[in-house]
C-alpha cells in the first residue's frame, strides 16, 4: 500500500476516535471519576482495522492532538494535563492496546475473522487498557489495587464486552463487503 494511502487510514481513524468523543461520556459517580467513553470502540477498530503499526500512528495521533490542546477527549477535553490526571494510564493504555489488538488480529488473519475480532478486542481493547488504567488510577486517586479494580474497571466490563460486540460486527460487515480495507488481515 502506497504511503499516501497508509496516511488517510491512520487520519481516518484518528478522526473516528476523536468523533466518538462527541458522544456524551457517561459519568458513574464512583471514586476517581473514570467515565464510560465510546472512544476505546474507536481503539479497537483502529487496531482490528489498521493493524498494530498502522492503529498505534493513529492513535498516537489523536493523543497527540489531545497534547496539543484540542478538545477532543469525550466531554471535550484535552490539554497535556489530562496525561497526568486520573484517566493517564487509560489513555496510555489506548495506545498500547490498539497495538495490541491490530498484532493479535495480524496473527490470526488466516483464521475467521469474527474469532480474530473478538480475541484481539477483549485482550488488547478491554484487558491492556484496564491492566494500564487501574494502577495508574490507584496512585493517582490515592486508593488501593483492589479499591481501584472495584470502580475503574468491574463497571466497565459489560460496556466494554459490547463494544468487542460493535467492533466485531464492523470487521464481519466490512471483510464481507470490502475485505481490502481490513488492512490487518492484508
Ligand atoms: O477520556 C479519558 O480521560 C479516558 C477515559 C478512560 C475510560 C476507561 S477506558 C476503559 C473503560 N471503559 C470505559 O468506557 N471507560 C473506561
Amino acid at each position: 500500500m502506497s504511503s499516501d494511502r497508509s496516511l488517510v487510514h491512520i487520519a481516518f481513524y484518528a478522526a473516528l476516535i476523536a468523533a466518538l468523543g462527541l458522544m456524551p461520556k457517561i459519568e458513574l459517580g464512583l471514586a476517581g471519576g473514570i467515565p464510560i467513553t465510546a472512544q476505546s470502540l474507536g481503539v479497537m477498530l483502529a487496531g482490528m482495522m489498521l493493524g498494530p503499526v498502522r492503529g498505534g500512528l493513529a492513535v498516537g495521533l489523536f493523543l497527540f492532538l489531545v497534547a496539543l490542546g484540542l478538545p477532543l477527549l469525550a466531554g471535550g477535553r484535552g490539554g497535556i494535563g489530562v496525561f497526568y490526571g486520573a484517566s493517564a494510564g487509560y489513555l496510555a493504555g489506548y495506545l498500547v492496546g490498539a497495538i495490541v489488538v491490530g498484532a493479535i488480529m495480524k496473527a490470526m488473519r488466516n483464521t475467521n475473522v469474527v474469532f480474530g475480532a473478538v480475541v484481539s478486542g477483549v485482550i488488547g481493547g478491554i484487558v491492556v487498557v484496564h491492566a494500564l488504567g487501574v494502577p495508574v488510577l490507584a496512585y493517582k486517586a490515592g486508593m488501593s489495587l483492589d479499591q481501584a479494580i472495584m470502580v475503574g474497571s468491574l463497571p466497565f466490563i459489560p460496556g466494554d464486552l459490547i463494544k468487542v460486540v460493535l467492533a466485531t460486527l464492523v470487521a464481519h460487515t466490512i471483510a464481507r463487503g470490502l475485505p481490502s480495507a481490513i488492512l490487518s488481515r492484508a
